[in-house]
């Protein structure tokens, strides 16, 4: 789906590569964390996927085609592309700020007002109550938001997404970051996020590129990174908890055993992570919890030993 190879960026003025010999095959429908020190080329590498940068050497491909052969505007309406800052138009209203790429597009009236509607619902934002409202009266993560169903108004198979939360409360991105996964997920988008944050690449990124100086250390599942870091540099950058992460990749269901005869204990969802288990067992000095289904249902028992296990595996 995006492909780059041997992709070289050189800045005038530096005498260091931006970017430097850069190969990353991006599959259809995945989603691809960037991560990386400061300076060491994330943005660079996404803004020549949507031709915002021209790299001085090596080519970017996008669905097989060279994106230096296809004009720039054509392109970057076929890629959304979310900004930490948002970018909204101050003195639009919700609505048409949403509605841009569709009216550049030239979709009629009522396709338009169907289609901000609905991607408002998408965002769990109320159509009614922020259609009409201006940008400065909504909060950050609503902000946030809206810039996602903006870059998502004409359905692009590609989604850009440079620190998307960078500028939202601790508690307000883990919850966008949830939604935000589901939906991408849902819509079957290909994806590429850039962020500073390790645990939101473990989260977000099906796949996590780890980029240092321009190059590209390593490429792979998260589950495979912080399992196997292919150099001191990648183990220090994971930090000192990496086997903890990994606990947060793995689910209660798929370790739990049957249920006990009696549940009544403390219970645990079956979709939560092994890493939320474990706080709570060592917080509570737990020997296990029952998992219970939405309903209240006992389906499983999660033993402290099982999560211990996965711990140290
Ligand atoms: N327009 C530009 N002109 C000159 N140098 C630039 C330009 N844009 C980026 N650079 C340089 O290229 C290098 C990579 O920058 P880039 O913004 O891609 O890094 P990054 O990994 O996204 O950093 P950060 O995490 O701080 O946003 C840096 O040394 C930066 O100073």
């Amino acid at each position: 789906m995006i492909r780059l190879e041997h992709v070289t960026k050189n800045f005038a003025g530096s005498n260091h590569p931006a970017v430097d010999d850069l190969d990353l095959h991006i599959e259809a429908g995945t989603t691809v964390a960037m991560i990386g020190p400061s300076g060491c080329g994330k943005t660079t590498t996404m803004r020549m996927i949507n031709c915002l940068e021209t790299p001085t050497s090596g080519r970017v491909l996008v669905s097989g085609n060279n994106v230096a052969d296809t004009d720039p505007k054509q392109l970057r309406r076929t890629i959304g592309y979310v900004i930490q800052q948002v970018g909204l138009f101050p003195h639009m209203t919700i609505a048409r700020n949403i509605a841009t790429v569709p009216r550049l597009l030239g979709w009629d009236k009522a396709r338009t007002d169907r289609r901000v509607d609905e991607l408002l619902e998408l965002v769990s934002l109320d159509p009614s109550v922020m259609r009409d409202r201006l940008p400065h009266e909504l909060s950050g993560g609503q902000r946030q938001r809206v810039g996602f169903a903006r870059a998502l108004a004409a359905d692009p198979a590609i989604m850009l997404m440079d620190e998307p939360f960078g500028a939202i409360d601790p508690i307000t991105r883990v919850r966008l970051q949830d939604e935000f996964r589901q939906i991408l997920k849902k819509v079957s988008k290909t994806v590429v996020i850039v962020t500073h944050d390790i645990d939101e690449a473990i989260k977000m990124g099906d796949r996590v590129a780890i980029m240092r100086d321009g190059q590209l250390l390593q490429y792979d599942s998260p589950e495979a990174i912080l399992a196997n870091p292919a150099n001191e540099f990648v183990k220090n950058f994971l930090g000192p908890d990496r086997t903890i992460k990994r606990l947060s990749l793995i689910n209660v269901a798929s370790v739990m055993t049957a249920p006990r005869a009696a549940a009544k204990g403390t219970s645990i969802a079956p979709d939560a992570s092994l890493h939320v288990a474990l706080a709570r067992i060592l917080d509570d000095n737990l020997q296990g919890m029952d998992v219970m289904a939405p309903d209240g249902t006992a389906i499983g028992y999660l033993d402290r030993d099982a999560v211990l296990a996965c711990h140290t595996r």
